[in-house]
């Protein structure tokens, strides 16, 4: 294999010129896996629990000062096999991660938007923070990912005002189901309304049943309409029509009725996460353009890291606000999409 020796681990040729190509210098790699921070957010609640905690994993959790239940931790230390970790007290989570949402700035009775949401731990901590009010819609369009987001709400009990979408975050246009949008007035054949969640039985009834929906649509409906795979008992969902969920409601409505705040964590290289990049010291540099680069060509990521954008934008209620992330170092992924955006969409930045 071609290329430089970094820590005695020859990063792929391909891997070098994209870093080349985007400014950034091999030498991000060369920390070893001992330096590179690490971190936990304790659950709200738990605070009295950090000394048994501390105990359990024999170290000192060390606050983050400008995180808010954030604490770090020693690399070495692995809290996956623990029962603090178990019991969902506390939960692995980077502090960039954490400072995407912390941008968000959520206050109580936000709707809030997620539209990359899996496997979830950004969405885990808006729920934290929305302190049972408000709603949260989470989407991805891989569905086994957003099938471990519900393992994960429902494992720190988060899931309660929450519903998740398998769908195209480019295209989602669901609204939230705020208290005052009338549910009643469209509420048809109460075999058609959402009964409450049950795991497994109801979620296969539950596609059943939308699949009878669905029928009825054209076949280009069929294939946009984003499938939902859980939704908690405050969600707004239970008692709602199929109908009301799905309705379609024009740009100026959305102004009106669209989410407060919205999450753009988009598709991305990955590049920024040097903890990811690094594990390709045991999965196998060759793999790395493949798993990293090839699978998406960079030119069609920006697109669609433009087009998620673009639609987060277009699901904001007016006043709202909308945070876009990624874990890419790349100013083509980060800069460069922020800019396109703005230069298409000048009100963006109006306040
Ligand atoms: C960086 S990850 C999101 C991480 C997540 N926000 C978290 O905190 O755990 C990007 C996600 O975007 C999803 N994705 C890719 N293309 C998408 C699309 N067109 N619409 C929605 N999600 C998409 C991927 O499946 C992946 O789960």
């Amino acid at each position: 294999m071609d290329g430089s020796d970094v820590s005695g681990s020859p990063l792929p040729k391909t891997f070098l010129d994209f870093l080349s190509q985007n400014g950034l210098s091999p030498s991000l790699y060369a920390a070893s896996s001992q330096s590179i921070p690490r971190y936990v957010r304790l659950k709200p609640g738990f605070e009295s629990h950090i000394g048994d905690i501390e105990d359990e994993i024999g170290c000192n959790l060390v606050e983050v000062p400008w995180l808010p239940n954030f604490y770090h931790l020693p690399p070495e230390i692995r809290i996956a096999s623990t029962k603090a970790y178990r019991e969902g007290k506390i939960y692995g989570i980077d502090a960039a991660s954490g400072a995407a949402v912390l941008a968000l700035n959520v206050s109580h009775g936000d709707h809030v938007l997620d539209l990359c949401a899996a496997p979830g731990a950004k969405l885990c901590m808006v729920a934290d923070l929305l302190e049972g009010s408000g709603s949260l819609t989470g989407v991805d369009i891989a569905r086994h990912r957003l099938a471990a987001t519900r393992n994960i709400l429902n494992k720190y009990a988060l899931g309660d005002r929450c519903r998740l979408f398998v769908a195209d975050g480019t295209k989602f246009s669901l609204i939230p189901l705020r208290a005052s949008s009338s549910s009643n007035s469209s509420r048809g054949d109460a075999s058609e309304t959402y009964k409450e969640w049950e795991a497994r039985r109801r979620a296969w009834k539950e596609r059943k049943l939308l699949a009878k929906t669905q029928n009825k649509c054209t076949e280009a409906e069929i294939r946009e309409d984003p499938e939902v795979i859980f939704y908690g008992p405050r969600s707004g969902m239970v008692g709602r029509s199929k109908a009301s969920v799905y309705r379609v409601v024009d740009e100026h409505q959305i102004s009106d009725m669209g989410y407060d705040k919205v999450l753009v964590d988009a598709e991305c290289t990955h590049d920024g996460s040097i903890k990811h990049i690094r594990k390709f010291e045991q999965w196998g540099w060759t793999t790395l353009p493949q798993r990293v680069l090839e699978a998406r060509r960079s030119d069609e990521l920006s697109a669609l890291q433009l087009n998620l954008l673009t639609n987060g934008f277009r699901l904001l209620k007016a006043g709202g606000s909308l945070v876009y992330s990624t874990c890419s170092l790349s100013a083509a992924q980060n800069e460069d999409v922020v800019e396109r955006f703005m230069s298409r969409n000048p009100s963006a930045g109006k306040t």
